[in-house]
């Protein structure tokens, strides 16, 4: 192989990395490769050649610099945290002014300004983008949250719309704010993908203990749900995952695989950033909890073993053709506002970080690609562009279709209270909701008690100011 020939380089051949550079060499652009064992670049450039594609692989970082043209673009697809500043330390030394260092890996996106702050003057530019897809879509066309300086941008633009997946002809990428803005997006969209998956869970929960469906019944039901209002690729999969059987026993797999959820950060990074804002994302709490409790797998076991004597009132679902539909109903309506509570979350980012983040175009781009693609985006996007703040739960559209839900997510609350079911997502979309909608609400005792323990002041309903009260003494 010649020497500077490679118009991108990407660095940690993993499970994304491998398959993006697979991706973009497929797409003509010549691409350099570097893993830290590098046994698997030399691999990769095999495999591209395959489809007529250039993958040049390197054993150091030295000869992977060599081999790219400059001004450089060199991407970082390695886990989140430290890994991230040794590469860029370990890179620094080799690059020129002009070169681009693009972080595509998850990340904290406070990580994401840090950096960008710490390459500053430095001649180098540094890149937050916030890839979606997994493995495959890594491989045939993923959805790219682009973050740093947007003159930047058009230097990568034609790449990652060439690499990036398509909804009807448009490219599921978009550069969406300055510094940490694309990886703050990725953040959200898993802390979405984080509620869309445990409200899944809860009604596959209630489908199999509340109900007794076998696995395979289930898996028709959610490949017919696949149809409707919650066509989406995480129904998509769910449907699959259930009607998989275990090549060994014939069982269905899902009954093999423990009750344990594993969790890289994403989520938790959500959650703690809407707290940050002031934004409840409870739906998004819940289902970061729910993993956290099915980690303790023993303490549960322990658990139900004590409680083992209570009764619950079983028979409250039915699983007739009205009981699935409520079901199927419960979980749309809930699925709203979990997405309504992203897009809050991300829109008090917005004004706080003075991104200006384009609600519309992140909905748009998270149509195909991503794993939380789903019909209902292309709902959000009309709504989210009319450039307004608006909460998804009070856009007009979305107005008639909770109002139309609301009941039936109510009754599968409470059944699922009823049943001693766990519904934690569910069942905190549902507070979130009456919570939201209560034009008068609690807090103003919350108020009271503040000034009586604390002279924290309060504001009256009755005339402006600030005011403290002389409480009786307690
Ligand atoms: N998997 C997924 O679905 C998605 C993952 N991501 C993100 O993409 C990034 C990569 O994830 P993924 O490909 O799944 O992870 P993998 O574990 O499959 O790959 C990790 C890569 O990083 C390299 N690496 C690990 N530790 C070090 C180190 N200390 N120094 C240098 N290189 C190191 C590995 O090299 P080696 O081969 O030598 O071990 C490997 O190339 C992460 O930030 C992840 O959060 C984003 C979207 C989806
Ligand atoms: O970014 C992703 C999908 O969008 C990754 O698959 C991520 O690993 C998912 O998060 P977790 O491992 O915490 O479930």
């Amino acid at each position: 192989m010649t020497s500077e020939q490679a118009e991108i380089g990407v660095v940690g051949l993993g499970t994304m990395g491998a398959n993006l550079a697979l991706n973009i060499a497929e797409k003509g652009f010549v691409t350099a490769g570097y893993n830290r064992t590098h046994e698997k670049a030399f691999e990769l450039a095999e495999e591209a050649r395959g489809f007529g594609g250039t993958i040049v692989p390197a054993k150091t970082l030295e000869e992977f610099v060599a081999a790219l043209k400059a001004p450089r673009v060199i991407v970082l697809m390695v886990p989140a945290g430290t890994i991230v500043d040794d590469q860029i330390a370990a890179l620094r030394p080799l690059l020129s002014d002009g070169d681009i260092v693009v972080d595509a890996g998850n990340a904290d996106f406070n990580d994401t300004v840090r950096r960008t702050r710490e390459l500053e003057g430095s001649g180098l530019h540094f890149v937050g983008i916030g890839v979606s897809g997994g493995e495959l879509g890594a491989r045939h066309g993923p959805s790219i949250m682009a973050g740093g300086p947007a003159e930047i941008y058009p230097r990568l633009q034609p790449i990652l719309e060439a690499i990036s997946a398509k909804y009807e002809g448009s490219p599921c990428v978009a550069h969406l704010g300055t510094d940490g803005a694309g990886h703050f997006v990725k953040t959200i969209h898993n802390g979405i993908e984080y509620a869309d998956m445990q409200m899944i869970a809860e009604i596959y929960g209630i489908m199999r203990d509340g109900l007794g469906l076998e696995a395979g019944a289930m898996a028709d039901i959610f490949a017919e749900w696949n149809k409707g209002g919650l066509s989406s690729y995480l129904v998509e999969i769910t449907a699959v995952n259930l009607a998989e059987k275990d090549p060994e026993t014939g069982q269905p797999l899902v009954d093999l695989i423990t009750d344990e959820a594993g969790q890289k950060g994403t989520g938790r990074w959500a959650v703690i950033e809407a707290q940050k804002l002031g934004a409840g994302a409870t739906t998004l709490e819940a289902a970061v909890s729910a993993r956290g409790v099915s980690s303790r797998r023993g303490e549960r076991a322990r658990a139900a073993e004590a409680y083992a004597g209570l009764a619950a009132t079983s028979g409250q679902f039915s699983g007739d053709k009205a009981g699935i539909a409520e079901l199927e109903q419960a979980l749309e309506t809930a699925k709203i506002i979990a997405y309504a509570q992203g897009f809050a979350v991300m829109d008090a980012a917005s004004k706080e970080f003075g991104w200006n983040l384009p609600l519309g175009e992140i909905a748009r781009i998270w149509r195909a690609g991503c794993i939380i693609r789903s019909r209902f985006l292309d709902d959000i996007a009309s709504v989210t562009d009319s450039g307004e703040t608006v909460n998804l739960l009070v856009a007009p559209d979305f107005v008639s279709r909770v109002s139309a839900g609301e009941g039936a997510l109510r009754k599968v609350v409470a059944k699922a209270a009823l049943s001693g079911l766990p519904v934690p997502a569910l069942s905190a979309a549902l507070a979130y909701f009456d919570d939201y909608r209560r034009a008068r609400g609690t807090t103003n005792l919350t108020q009271a008690q503040r000034d009586l323990f604390g002279a924290h002041t309060f504001h009256r309903l009755d005339r402006e100011g600030t005011f403290h009260h002389r409480w009786p003494a307690v």
